[in-house]
């Protein structure tokens, strides 16, 4: 079993002599972290840090606790409407998952129904429950899409996002401008250029409100 090596006390942050990775908590792991990184655990400023960062970690990926199909229950409705309906401009933090640093942008969401709706509020947490695990940006994209498809098997799904990833500009290749767009265009969005162009310009107008 893979050990860590020693700090002296659980208080302070860091991990004692015999205790194994897997029996440690999270809040020992990143004591020892900060040890490793030439930083001083115990120092007043990081004192509190291992359990700041355990809790973040935690909203960071709260994701992995949720299911799409429980946030869209009791918020599907039978609404006689068969035209395009898009949430666009959600903005979403999610962290890559190669690197473990924020990619955040916006998700654009169209559907066009057959016999049901969901919620609007729903669409926006849909984003948030792929959001809020490592990721990479076009499975995301694709998760959004089918978890619709799931629920309410519309005539079509329609999912891009843009995004800005940290990891390519705080780090490695030093971008700061580029963004990345991903899309999933699943049945009328995919087989029709003119519902697909239509959604297309219709994200691309500038805010009305
Ligand atoms: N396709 C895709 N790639 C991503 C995403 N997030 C991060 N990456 C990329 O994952 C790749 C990992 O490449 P590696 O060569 O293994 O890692 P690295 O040495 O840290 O690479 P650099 O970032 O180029 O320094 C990088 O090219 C990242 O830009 C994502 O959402 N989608
Ligand atoms: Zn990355």
């Amino acid at each position: 079993m893979q050990t860590v090596q020693a700090g002296s006390s659980q208080n302070n942050g860091s991990l004692p002599d015999t205790t194994s990775l897997s029996n440690a908590t999270i809040e020992q792991i990143y004591g020892e972290l900060l040890r490793r990184i030439g930083e001083d655990p115990t120092r007043d400023g990081l004192l509190k840090t291992p359990e700041r960062m355990q809790k973040s970690l935690a909203f960071l990926t709260r994701g992995y606790k949720q299911s799409a199909t429980e946030i869209l229950r009791g918020a599907l409705f039978d609404v006689e409407y068969d035209e395009m309906v898009i949430v666009r401009d959600i903005e979403f933090y999610s962290l890559c998952e190669h690197h473990m640093l924020p990619f955040f942008g916006k998700a654009h969401v169209a559907y066009i129904p057959k016999g049901k709706v969901i919620g609007l509020s729903k669409v926006a947490r849909l984003v948030d429950v792929f959001a809020r695990r490592l990721q990479v940006q076009e499975r995301m994209t694709r998760q959004i899409a089918d978890s619709i498809v799931d629920a309410i098997d519309p005539q079509g799904v329609a999912v891009i996002l843009e995004a800005q990833h940290l990891c390519m500009m705080m780090r490695g290749v030093e971008k700061q401008q580029s963004i990345t767009t991903t899309s999933a265009m699943l049945g009328a969005f995919r087989n029709s250029p003119q519902t697909r162009n239509e959604f297309l310009s219709l994200i691309r107008r500038p805010q009305a409100l």
